[in-house]
């Protein structure tokens, strides 16, 4: 398999909207990419085709190798991990769960399954804690960890299948910078796991070094899409975001101005 996402002329029509416009998008092994754009640019919807939770009007998509409507849905699903804050509402019914049970329970894409567990699913479970530091909230019930811990023991959970996409749609959400910065960090232990990372997100300052690419997106349309270095410049940043800004690169990292104009 060469490649692990293609969309070719995707458009996505919804109530005479035309949410998507023309989409064509290719991951290949190795990428690892960060969607951008404003609120209600297209972004999630492009995420549910992805997942295959929504179809697209015209064009056509390829996941993983397998083109969509001709391929088992619900096998292909358990090689995507999927993280959002859109989904903490369904939270409430793990709230008594310890962290690990929630890591555990991502093995059947289920919460509350994890009774069947090998000692060796076990040992997963203690590695994925140990990597994404987490080891310190086994035996703690998941409503009593804060925002940071649980988006990380959520990651821990979708990374029990070892996925080969992972979808990290706004992860940062809501976060401290001191938070932020350590969920940031387990993006490198994602990548050392082989999943490669959609990372969707309104901060550029986001993107760490693991993401190498990105997509920009804009009233449905791609107005950017290539390697991150090529592509974040003044002038599709500012396309973007309907606003003039600027970037500043530091350490590798990109870093977003905004040029204020006075009246
Ligand atoms: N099923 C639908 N029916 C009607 N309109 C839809 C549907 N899905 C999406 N839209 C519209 O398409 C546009 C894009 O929505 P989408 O949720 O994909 O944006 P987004 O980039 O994820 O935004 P945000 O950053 O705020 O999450 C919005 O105007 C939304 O109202």
């Amino acid at each position: 398999m060469t490649h692990i996402v293609t969309c070719r002329n995707v458009t996505f029509k919804r109530d005479g909207q035309q949410v998507l416009n023309d989409i064509n998008w290719t991951i290949n092994q190795g990428e690892h990419w960060c969607i951008l754009g404003l609120n209600g640019s297209g972004k999630t919807t492009l995420l549910n085709l992805i997942n295959g939770y929504a179809f697209p009007t015209t064009g056509t998509i390829s996941v993983l190798g397998n083109e969509f409507g001709k391929t088992n849905l619900p096998n292909l699903r358990k090689r995507i991990g999927y993280v959002s804050s859109s989904l903490d509402r369904f939270l409430h019914i793990m709230q008594n769960e310890t962290a690990e049970e929630i890591v555990a329970s991502g093995k059947y894409a289920s919460f509350g399954l994890y009774e069947h567990l090998s000692d060796q699913e076990w040992l997963r479970v203690n590695d994925i804690l140990e990597a994404l530091r987490l080891q310190h909230l086994k035996g703690k019930s998941f409503s009593v960890l804060s925002q940071g811990e649980k988006r990380r023991v959520l990651i821990g959970r979708a990374l029990m299948n070892n996925p080969d996409i992972l979808i990290l749609d706004e992860p940062c959400t809501g976060l401290d910078v001191l938070t932020r910065e350590e969920l940031i960090n387990v993006m490198n232990e994602i990548s050392a796991r082989g999943s490669h990372i959609i990372y969707v997100t309104h901060h550029i300052e986001e993107i760490s070094d693991v993401i190498t690419n990105v997509l920009m997106v804009r009233d449905g349309e791609v107005i950017g899409s290539g390697r991150k270095d090529e592509v974040l410049t003044n002038e599709s940043l500012s396309a973007t975001f309907k606003l003039p800004v600027s970037v500043r690169w530091l350490h590798g990292r990109p870093w977003l101005n905004i040029s204020i104009q006075a009246n």
